[in-house]
């Protein structure tokens, strides 16, 4: 028995320290490092990582994705991210700005920017994993420091075992059951919320089983990924809110279904991010775009946490109500069987129509 946290537990901390603008130090078999996210570092703390980069002769460097590399013209000699040299003189004005696209419009002179090449960018990777797994910027400030560890004991950091890290990220072990309740619903009387909690300290993902679909034949399903404005607000820039009451009125007039509300906004990068992406949307860049300036892949989500909360709730088969063909896919791959695919095209909106275009062009979605 022990009260220690094991690696879940350090990385739920690490989230939330990095959210709060804490470094983290990360610990290899071939040294560590003291990382940061460039979106919440103040001033203090960027002056005490100058001050302990300083004192070991190590050099300072902000990992960014090489999506946002592509942007800013800087050479991402690591394949998959770029590491910028941190001029003496930069602050964290200077990071937000490399890190945020934008005022890349407004500021089309950014740079040039001086990049790594050689040695291990592996700690590199998982700073910016870290970054991402917080709903933050994709880009970290990471300090390569042989004694991470013993920096970070002084200053009562976390400290995260990286390749204990890197396994358990890879890893998705699914939600566990909290509570379900009755709720009646405008589609369906028969409708049941289900609460499902990560082991991590993540966000919470929910299910709303509709009557009392058997779980021995493909049950009509949705999964449907949280749109804060799409479904809350009634936004017309997406079809969200139109294909989750859609959804649920086909279970409701069939009388079963189960309808995955997966909290993953935005495609998985967060509503914060999301915003970005729109503001970036309205000077003229599209969806996917938008996405690639701010640092991410087009798509961010992890479908493995809906197949694992339908595999607990029994179910192994589905009629899955998507134009989304990668949904299908990985569903599939999670060992889920997709029985039929069930359109759902509705909420065309003057707004939207360009929007779901793009996904047609460039994401594959079927329309
Ligand atoms: N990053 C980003 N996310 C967006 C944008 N517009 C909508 N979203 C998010 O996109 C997701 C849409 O989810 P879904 O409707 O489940 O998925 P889908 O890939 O469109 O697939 P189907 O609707 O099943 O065909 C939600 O998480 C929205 O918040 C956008 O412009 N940028
Ligand atoms: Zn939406």
């Amino acid at each position: 028995m022990s009260l220690r946290p094991d690696i879940t537990h350090l990385l739920g901390r690490a989230r939330g320290d990095l959210a709060m603008g804490l470094p983290v130090a990360l610990c290899g078999p071939s040294g560590g490092a003291l990382i940061a996210a460039a979106e919440t570092l103040d001033a203090a703390r960027l002056a005490g990582l100058r001050s302990v980069a300083s004192g070991a002769g190590a050099q300072l460097a902000l990992a960014i994705t090489a999506r946002r590399a592509e942007t800013l013209k800087a050479r991402a000699y690591d394949g998959d991210l770029a590491r910028i040299v941190l001029p003496p003189d930069a602050g964290t004005a200077w990071i937000a700005a490399t890190a945020d696209p934008q005022s890349d419009l407004a500021s089309p002179m950014k740079g040039p920017f001086q990049t790594q090449r050689g040695d291990d960018a592996t700690l590199h990777r998982l700073a910016l994993r870290l970054v991402k797994a917080a709903r933050l910027l994709p880009a970290a400030l990471v300090l390569p420091l042989q004694d991470a560890e013993a920096v970070a004991n002084a200053a009562g950091l976390t400290i995260l075992p990286a390749e204990a890290a890197d396994a358990a990220m890879r890893l998705s072990s699914p939600p566990h059951p909290v509570i379900s309740a009755r709720v009646p619903l405008q589609a369906s009387h028969a409708g049941r919320v289900h609460v499902f909690r990560p082991d991590d300290g993540s966000e919470e993902h929910f299910a709303i089983e509709i009557g009392q679909p058997p779980r021995d034949a493909p049950v009509l399903t949705r999964l449907h990924s949280a749109c804060f404005t799409g479904d809350v607000l009634g936004s017309l820039k997406c079809d969200c809110g139109p294909q989750l009451r859609a959804a649920l009125a086909q279970m409701g007039a069939e009388g079963a279904g189960v309808l995955l509300y997966l909290n993953q906004e935005g495609r998985g990068i967060g509503l914060a991010n999301k915003m970005r992406a729109y503001s970036l949307q309205d000077q003229g860049f599209d969806t996917v775009e938008a996405n690639h300036r701010l640092g991410f892949e087009d798509d961010e989500r992890d479908f493995r946490i809906g197949a694992g909360i339908l595999a607990k709730m029994g179910f192994g088969a589905v009629r899955l109500m998507t134009n989304n063909p990668a949904k299908i896919d990985m569903m599939r791959r999670c060992g889920i069987d997709v029985a039929e695919r069930v359109p759902l095209i509705v909420g065309q909106t003057a707004q939207n129509k360009d929007y779901l275009a793009t996904k047609a062009r460039k994401s594959g979605h079927l329309l």
